[in-house]
């Protein structure tokens, strides 16, 4: 159990919000943990039709807390815990599975995880001030959630790659515009309009809901986790890199990494 995911049930909607706003809501293991058994719960439980992801604070997520990547990486290789945590897997397989549809509010910052996992989600809104930004190469990583696969499909291969090679930060109108985000919203009113919109959904007919989602997200699911299982394997050894904890220090020290010395 952990206070930094509220998981709440009402009018046929799972709100899970992430609560851990002093840390600008970067994702702990017990949070993945939450944010996985959340999803299983929901695809459980015939009264939940919807899933809604929120945050509380001024920002969404700011992706992986990095203290536990630097564990990680420090981890003895045969630890079993050298690699990505088994609770965030469980969570990216998770979305990757969902048969009841993911909505998603992004409010301020998405970082990271916190934007590969809208490409899961089938309903992803945005307050005008929200920014995306997935800076894997900028940390010695690379992209997960079977993103690499998703992400050029949704954007095309140029988007694709100066979003993930620039890590460059994105606005709400410019992710609507490339097809991330489905709708902006003024920020005072992005949640009350999300929660209105997943309880609009709940309410519709759950088969046709579900049997839409399934047929627009056609036969991809094998592929996207296979696509997770080959980013895994680089994003494991990567977090051993040198590249990494060079990233990694750099960003607790306060300071730009210095790649120069890195081969
Ligand atoms: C499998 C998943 C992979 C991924 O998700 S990869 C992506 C990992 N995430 C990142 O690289 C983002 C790192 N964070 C940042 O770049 C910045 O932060 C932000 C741009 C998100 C926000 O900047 P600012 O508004 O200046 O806030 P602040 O003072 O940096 O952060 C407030 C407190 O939050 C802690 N924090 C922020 N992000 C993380 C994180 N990802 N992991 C651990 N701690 C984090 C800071 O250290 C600080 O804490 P203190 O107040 O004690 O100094």
């Amino acid at each position: 159990m952990t206070d930094h995911v509220i998981t709440a049930v009402d009018k046929g909607v799972l709100t899970l919000t992430l609560n851990r706003p002093e840390k600008k809501n970067a994702l702990t293991d017990a949070m993945y943990k939450a944010l996985a058994d959340g999803i299983e719960q929901a695809e459980r439980d015939p009264a939940i039709r919807v899933v809604l992801f929120r945050a509380n604070g001024d920002a969404f997520t700011a992706g992986n807390d990095l203290a536990d990547f630097a564990a990680a990486g420090n981890a003895p290789a045969n630890s079993g815990n050298g690699g990505l945590q088994s609770n965030v897997t469980r969570f990216l397989e998770n979305l990757a599975k969902a048969e009841k549809p993911l909505i998603a509010a992004v409010n301020g910052l998405a970082v990271g995880v916190g934007v590969t996992m809208l490409l899961h989600c089938d309903l992803a809104y945005a307050g005008e001030s929200a920014t995306l930004q997935m800076p894997f190469v900028n940390l010695g990583l690379i992209p997960e959630a079977g993103s690499t696969l998703l992400l050029p499909r949704l954007v095309g291969l140029q988007k694709a790659a100066d979003l993930f090679l620039t890590g460059k930060k994105i606005g709400a109108a410019k992710a609507e515009a490339i097809g991330i985000i489905a709708d902006v919203f003024p920020d005072a009113e992005l949640q009350a309009e999300a929660l209105a919109r997943a309880e609009t959904l709940a309410a519709k007919a759950p088969t046709a809901v579900k049997l839409t989602k399934a047929l627009l997200k056609g036969d991809d699911r094998a592929a996207v986790l296979a696509q997770q299982k080959k980013e895994g394997a680089h994003f494991a050894a990567q977090l051993r890199s040198a590249e990494v904890k060079e990233a990694i220090s750099a960003f607790f020290e306060k300071r730009a990494p210095d790649f120069s010395k890195v081969s």
